[in-house]
């Protein structure tokens, strides 16, 4: 079975989509799931219990959440979390040091530096310092490249998880036009690769984009990474097409409380869309789900290593 994509249930891909709206808590339930059951097989088979090393830096509220649910998912799935939480003022050095002992440490498989981090720490620097066999976030030179080049490597969790959304819609994505708004290292650039490999039409647009609204209306699958709140409105979207809303803000709510939004405005984009995923709910639990499946994919090839050498 590949472990690229959940189990199929079996129900039709229909029926796990609730009509229009792409229930991705429930893949990420059925994902995680799934990596709980091969993790539980690789163990029994006599292999070493997969490790994943969080690293902190600082005290971000939403990064607390991210971290503190990634360590409960881990423990869930049947693997060992290893929690690191640095102060603020943690210096690029002494996270570079924390990184080369993770790096040698045989119990752990997975290393991932919860970003964003300080403005004194490069992520760039830090995420290449991780070892490319460990770097489960897919964010180092080495996964990049790869999936630039279109070889196997670790994808990037986020991008990975909308993948698997809109595989859930999507049997064939051949020739399908698909735009990307935002071009993070962290979601945008490399969510453009993923789509070329499906051999999307792919049109990445950006903050010094002048037409993002007129290139938006001319996608069969839009995928939105801007962090901007509302960005994309109902006009913006081009009827049947599937939208990932990858935006995740936190604004205040009527009620006094806050409400988590995506960057694209749900109420008005789901009359026009054929499929769109829902914030929260959508792309968010994905994210985890994918990370735990990348720290299997980690240990496996770590043991398959160690078996090719003894
Ligand atoms: N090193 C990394 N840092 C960050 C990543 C990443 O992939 N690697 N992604 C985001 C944050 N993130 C994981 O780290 C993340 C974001 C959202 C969710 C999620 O489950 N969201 C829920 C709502 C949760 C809530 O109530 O706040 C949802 O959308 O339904 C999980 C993980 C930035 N940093």
């Amino acid at each position: 079975m590949s472990m690229l994509f959940p189990e199929k249930s079996s129900e039709p891909a229909s029926q796990i989509v609730d009509g229009k709206i792409i229930d991705g808590k429930g893949i990420a339930r059925a994902l995680t799931d799934q990596v709980g059951r091969e993790v539980a097989k690789f163990v029994e088979q006599g292999n070493t219990i997969p490790g994943l090393a969080v690293v902190l830096v600082g005290n971000d509220p939403a990064s607390e959440v991210y971290v503190k649910n990634k360590a409960i998912q881990t423990h869930r799935v049947g693997m060992r979390s290893f929690m690191h939480m640095l102060p603020q003022s943690t210096s690029q050095d002494e996270l570079l040091d924390l990184i080369a002992q993770l790096n040698a440490n045989p119990k752990i498989h997975g290393i991932l530096v919860q970003l964003p981090l300080p403005a004194q720490i490069d992520p760039v620097a830090v995420t290449n310092a991780i070892a490319p066999h460990k770097d489960v976030d897919g964010l180092g030179e080495v996964n990049a490249g790869r999936l630039s080049l279109g070889i196997d490597g670790i994808v990037p969790c986020t991008p990975l998880g909308c993948l698997m959304l809109l595989k859930s819609v999507h049997e064939d994505m051949t020739g399908k036009h698909a735009v990307v708004i935002g071009a993070s290292n962290l979601v945008g650039k490399p969510m453009a690769q993923l789509l070329l490999k499906e051999n999307c039409t792919v049109t990445v647009a950006h903050i010094h984009t002048r037409n993002t609204k007129e290139l938006a209306r001319e996608a069969d699958i839009l995928v939105v990474a801007t962090g901007k709140s509302g960005l994309v409105r109902g006009d913006w979207i081009k009827p049947g097409a599937t939208v990932i809303d990858v935006g995740i803000t936190r604004v205040p709510a009527e009620n006094g409380k806050t409400r988590l939004v995506g960057d694209v405005v749900f109420d008005e984009a789901l009359p026009v869309a054929g499929h769109i995923t829902p914030v929260p709910g959508g792309v968010g639990p994905m994210t985890i789900a994918c990370l735990l499946h990348n720290t299997l994919q980690a240990a496996r090839a770590t043991q398959a290593v160690a078996d090719a050498s003894s």
